[in-house]
């Protein structure tokens, strides 16, 4: 076995990562919000004006926050952590022998979020250090074999795999995970599979291997892609220095292409600052209000959509886009966008937004995909870079600062990270949570059973409140736990309803190796790099009893359809690389559901729906959903 390395990365905790909590206030000072904030990108692009008239008057008031010299959260000061990281090493010690034992499902699922969470603190990331050593070993007896016997299908050089992918019968490129799920059969739960471009590409879909690849990388979670986003954000800051307006330290990517994009020690650096405030549930109950107006007004909206037979029209998908980018901007640009409005015109900034956000997911999209742009400029790369450079306008907002605030008041970031934090946000969260709602619909409406189930857990706990508060929330996800269970069981319960392992929304986790590991009884080298399908691992029956079906009831205690194994289902993924967004992702789709059923049952009644694959899973057909009144 390879001797231990030190870990690549810093592992002390985060600067200022206690933990906060909030009351609300009243705040005095400015806040920055998204559209105003992206102008920084613009100005600082080379057709942009003069470093004279870079920073205008509005943004004084962000620089004096960077310069604020206490560190202040909407005005209060630090308060205790309200979760503790585990005091000491055993804590994760015991945990991963529970899991090691096979204790249920539930309780290991607890752990790991538990886990996920405090793994930002020194002591754990120790602990796991050791740890490590162990999953590197891989599983007792036999000598792994050598990755050059790994099987899969026929290999080309730099072609890779592409010509059999594209010569067999279940390939299709919307749904390329038919094409997997038919290698799997041919050559097992482990298959190398090279593509042009991504050598040395090694699929997984046992859980255990899921296991050891995530401790294995946990130091360095290095998750090759989002490139051409790292390229432009390059070029935006060489071609500021080229164009001799300098790059004042901090500024929009002068420090590095922010967490989606970066590796190593510059991913690091950002994400243990900005870990603590994005996840505080604090933080995000503050922005329930809002979140819960946006939900109302799409329910609204839905009434106004509703045909004569109450089936929304083909545009829908539309709507429900449009809904995730308006309860988003509440967070990541802290102001309501009128998006939901019937007369966009009378909010022209929507009007310019949403196609415009767009423009960034699908070339994103394809620049991931087809990466012709490393060898000359593209149509795609080109359009993304448009897009992206609009996105960077920058401006203030007399509203209450918060998570802004609480972002460029954190020692170590500069105000260019936070500027591109707030970017990558808007990059990731916009798709994703739009997905996840459109296919739990869908899902919720081929299940009637399910869906009524739900409505009654809904009437029964939250009601129709005027205005929906964290303990409404709240009250939803322990429902179950005020009767049997504690708080994670029944939280579990609830991402099994919306971010759902039938049709999820991420194609899968993928990392690289930064040393040489054993997984499946292979000896996979360093350097190659990793996938867990999710489509792949979600519908094996060996894992998921009647894998197909929805039966989110599979993830209550003693559940005979319960998950073989805790590392089957990550949704979010684990570990300091996991989704930074999911408490946020977690509260929009809870204000949504709430608001939805309490007012209307949904029916579906046309073809059958699958998944295609972009960015992440989106739904197949347009989304005429029936949405007919309770009373
Ligand atoms: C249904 C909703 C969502 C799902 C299923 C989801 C899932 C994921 C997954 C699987 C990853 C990859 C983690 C890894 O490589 O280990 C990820 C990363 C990320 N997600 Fe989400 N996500 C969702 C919503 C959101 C939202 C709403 C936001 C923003 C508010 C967001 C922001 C991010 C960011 C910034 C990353 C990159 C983190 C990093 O590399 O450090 N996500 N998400």
């Amino acid at each position: 076995m390879k001797p231990l390395h030190p870990p690549p990365i810093h592992s002390s905790p985060p600067a200022g990562s206690t933990h906060h909590s909030h009351r609300s206030v009243s705040h005095p000072s400015t806040s920055v919000y998204f559209n105003r904030v992206l102008l920084i990108t613009t100005l600082c692009h080379p057709h942009s004006p003069s470093p004279a008239s870079f920073h205008p008057p509005s943004f004084h008031p962000l620089s004096t926050l960077l310069t604020t010299p206490t560190r202040r959260y909407g005005g209060l000061t630090h308060t205790k952590p309200t979760r503790e990281a585990p005091s000491s090493p055993v804590h994760f010690g015991r945990s991963l022998e529970d899991v090691a034992a096979g204790r249920p499902y539930l309780e290991a699922y607890e752990v790991i979020e538990d886990f996920a969470d405090v793994l930002l603190d020194e002591e754990a990331m120790a602990t796991e250090r050791a740890f490590r050593g162990d999953a590197a070993r891989g599983p007792p007896g036999a000598p792994p074999l050598p990755a050059a016997l790994l099987p899969g299908p026929k290999s080309w050089p730099l072609l890779g795999c592409l010509p059999y992918m594209l010569r067999h019968p279940a390939f299709d490129p919307n749904r390329v995970y038919l094409f997997w799920q038919a290698v799997t059969q041919e050559f097992g739960p482990i298959f190398r599979k090279d593509m042009p471009g991504h050598p040395n590409l090694v699929f997984i879909t046992d859980p255990g291997d899921v296991f050891t690849m995530f401790h294995t990388t946990m130091l360095n979670p290095v998750r090759p892609g989002m490139t051409s986003l790292k390229k432009i954000r390059e070029d935006t800051h060489k071609e500021r220095e080229k164009g001799g307006r300098g790059c004042p330290a901090g500024d929009l990517f002068c420090n590095g292409a922010g967490i989606l994009a970066e590796q190593g020690e510059k991913w690091w650096r950002v994400r243990r600052r900005v870990q603590r405030p994005i996840t505080d549930q604090d933080i995000i109950s503050r922005f329930l209000p809002d979140m819960d107006e946006v939900a109302k007004t799409f329910v609204r909206r839905i009434r106004n959509l509703r045909d004569r037979n109450n089936e929304m029209p083909h545009t829908f998908k539309n709507e429900i886009y449009k809904w995730s980018l308006e309860s988003l901007a509440t967070v990541a640009l802290e102001r309501r966008l009128n998006c939901l409005e019937d007369d966009l015109q009378a909010s022209p900034e929507s009007a310019r937004l949403i196609p415009l956000a767009k423009q960034l997911l699908e070339a994103l999209h394809e620049t991931e995909n087809v990466k012709l742009w490393q060898y000359f400029p593209t149509a795609s790369i080109t359009r993304l870079k448009e897009a992206h450079d609009v996105f960077s306008e920058g401006g203030e907002d007399p509203r209450r600062p918060s998570l802004l605030e609480t972002l460029l008041a954190t020692p170590g970031l500069t105000r260019g990270d936070v500027l591109t934090f707030l970017i990558d946000l808007l990059a990731t969260g916009i798709d994703t949570t739009s997905h996840a709602v459109s296919h739990m619909l869908y899902l919720l409406a081929r299940n009637p059973e399910v869906q009524s189930r739900l409505i009654n857990e809904v009437d029964a706990e939250v009601g129709k409140p005027e205005h929906l508060l964290p303990e409404h929330i709240a009250s939803l996800s322990y429902a179950k736990a005020k009767i049997h269970f504690p708080y994670h069981i029944s939280l579990s319960y609830h991402i099994s309803w919306f971010f759902n392992r039938v049709m999820p929304v991420g194609v899968g986790i993928i990392r690289r190796l930064n040393q040489d590991t054993v997984l499946g009884g292979y000896l996979v080298p360093k350097g190659w790099q990793v996938v867990a399908p999710t489509m792949l691992i979600n519908h094996q029956d060996s894992i998921f009893p009647r894998a197909k079906e929805f039966l989110p009831e599979r993830f209550l205690r003693g559940s005979p359809l319960a998950p073989t194994h805790p590392y089957a289902f990550l949704p979010f993924s684990f570990g300091t690389r996991m989704c930074i967004g999911r408490r946020v992702a977690y509260q929009e789709i809870m204000c949504l559901l709430i608001r939805i059923l309490n007012e209307f049952t949904v029916d579906y009644k046309h073809e059958d729906m699958h998944l295609v694959n972009k960015l992440g899973y989106g739904p197949s057909h347009p989304l005429r959903f029936t949405f007919s009144d309770r009373n």
